[in-house]
């Protein structure tokens, strides 16, 4: 069905996120160069992205400048539109409601959330232009696919416009339980704006039964009440005259690329160990600088592993590669500056001049230089209080092709559900994981190189691929 205005060209294949691909960078000269993103979101849609052709509806990353036009950055084989957003929309839509608000809402209330008006007016201006821009791209009957928290009433708005379109939304952090959720002040209109969707995706199960329930208690509506597996059974809600499809489709990465790049880096794995001094234990932490991501907890298990003779700080040492995050928001300003304290301590107490046991980089990586890390580090330390899913851990496992190093990883992310070989713990307890990272450092290898053969092999066969195809094939099955 096409309804009357719509545009008679356009892309038949949508993704709407608030990123675009790449993120906008202006010299000191006022010129301007386009890099690619960091974050999970973009290097897991980039490959899908690459082998269909189809459009891309996402912010810069950087505040527009009034009255000038947006312009529209040149990415292979992607129609890039813009969304622009102003320095106060930045700060109320992108630091406050998505990352001040929802952020810590969904992540267990590691920090607490603040609700703010103004902050809600400015993220509904927005995420009405996310969809007005989505509904000027797409072609008749084409499919649409939303991403993540920052664009929860985006399937609604594109809905009332464009009831053409087939509409998809994925959710990339967890989705919380519904006394969590109620404390919005917001509920209902998020949650009506999420059942505009045709198909509803969460990493993990749970998140969509999560989900279930709170649209039965909030709503009232009919919901379905059987158990929900990856990407295999699903749920549904009876909303409005339709019926919207739940499911768990648990992310994943690239993985032959990352397993290929990786092996290219063996030669400059081992000059990062030389130019460590060859230690002989070399932990590695890679991460966005975020209060979610348990930095401080393996900061202070070393502390206690070094301080107990567990660990020898003068044998061991620990890199940890941080990617500068939220720079403004007060909660990530108060992480960096506890984060810093606590290297400086340690470095301090148990370093020599010549031999800190801990390399901290607050700056961005080159891919290849990362990959390389990884498949230097005797073990990775992957100790999030909660993640919806944590790409890094699966980097890590398709870069060992090796058979070598060790995956400590927290039971709180997404990525445990499927990584049972992994020196699982639970990061609320120290002792759990103190000796989930001595166990890691001082197993025998052949029972390391055992977990991470089984560990290498599940993160090869479930690829990014994978996630998307299933994606979509379910959303387009019942068209
Ligand atoms: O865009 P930013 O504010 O710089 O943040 C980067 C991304 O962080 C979040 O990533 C999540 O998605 C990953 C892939 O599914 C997942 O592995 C991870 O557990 C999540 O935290 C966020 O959800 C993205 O929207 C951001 O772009
Ligand atoms: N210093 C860093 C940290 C992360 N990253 C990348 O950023 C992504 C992080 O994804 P993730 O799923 O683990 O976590 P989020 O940052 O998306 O919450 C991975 O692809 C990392 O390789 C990076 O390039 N440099």
């Amino acid at each position: 069905m096409t309804a009357p205005g719509h545009p008679a060209t356009g892309a038949d294949f949508v993704v709407v996120a608030n990123r675009l691909p790449v993120d906008k960078k202006v010299r000191p000269d006022g010129s301007v160069v386009w890099k690619r993103s960091p974050g999970g979101l973009v290097t897991a849609l980039t490959p899908t992205l690459e082998t269909r052709s189809g459009a891309w509806v996402g912010w810069s990353g950087s505040a527009s400048q009034d009255g000038s036009p947006e312009e529209k950055p040149d990415v292979e084989g992607i129609d890039i539109h813009p969304v622009p957003l102003s320095a106060a929309e930045v700060e109320d839509y992108y630091e406050g409601f998505s990352n001040a608000t929802l952020w810590p809402l969904f992540h267990d209330l590691l920090v607490k959330p603040e609700y703010r008006h103004d902050w809600w007016e400015a993220y509904v201006r927005v995420n009405r232009r996310f969809a007005e821009t989505a509904a000027s791209a797409a072609a008749p009957n084409a499919m649409v696919w939303v991403q993540d928290y920052q664009l929860l009433l985006v399937p609604a708005m594109l809905r009332e416009t464009r009831p053409d379109l087939r509409i998809g939304f994925f959710l990339h952090i967890p989705f919380p339980p519904t006394e969590l959720f109620s404390q919005l002040p917001w509920r209902t209109d998020l949650l009506e704006g999420l059942l505009g969707a045709d198909l509803l995706g969460f990493h993990l199960p749970g998140g969509a039964e999560n989900f279930l329930t709170l649209a039965r208690r909030l709503l009232g509506t009919r919901t379905s009440n059987g158990p929900i597996t990856a990407r295999e059974d699903f749920g549904a809600v009876e909303y409005d005259g339709r019926t919207v499809k739940v499911g768990s489709f648990p992310i994943s990465i690239d993985s032959a690329d990352v397993a290929a790049q990786a092996t290219a880096a063996a030669d400059r794995a081992v000059a990062i160990r030389a130019e460590l001094g060859d230690p002989e234990v070399l932990l590695l932490g890679v991460d966005r600088l975020d209060y979610t991501k348990g930095i401080d907890v393996r900061l202070a298990s070393l502390e206690r592993l070094f301080a107990s003779g567990r660990l020898d700080p003068a044998k061991t040492v620990m890199v940890q590669l941080a990617s500068p995050s939220r720079e403004r928001v007060d909660s990530y300003i108060d992480m960096r500056n506890r984060i810093e304290q606590m290297v400086g301590h340690l470095n301090g107490k148990y370093g020599t001049v010549a031999r800190p046991p801990i390399r901290y980089l607050l700056q961005p990586v080159a891919r290849d230089e990362l990959l390389a890390y990884f498949r230097a580090a005797d073990v990775m330390l992957v100790t999030p209080m909660r993640d919806g899913m944590n790409l890094v851990a699966k980097e890590y496992l398709a870069a060992r092709a090796d058979l070598g190093g060790a995956l400590v990883l927290s039971e709180f992310t997404g990525a445990a559900a499927e990584l049972g070989e992994a020196y699982l713990l639970n990061p609320y307890d120290d002792r759990d994981v103190d000796d989930a990272i001595e166990a890691a450092v001082t197993d025998p290898a052949e029972a390391r190189r055992e977990r991470m053969r089984i560990l290498h092999d599940q993160v090869m066969t479930n690829d990014v691929d994978l996630w998307a195809t299933s994606f979509l094939d379910t959303l387009a099955a019942d068209a």
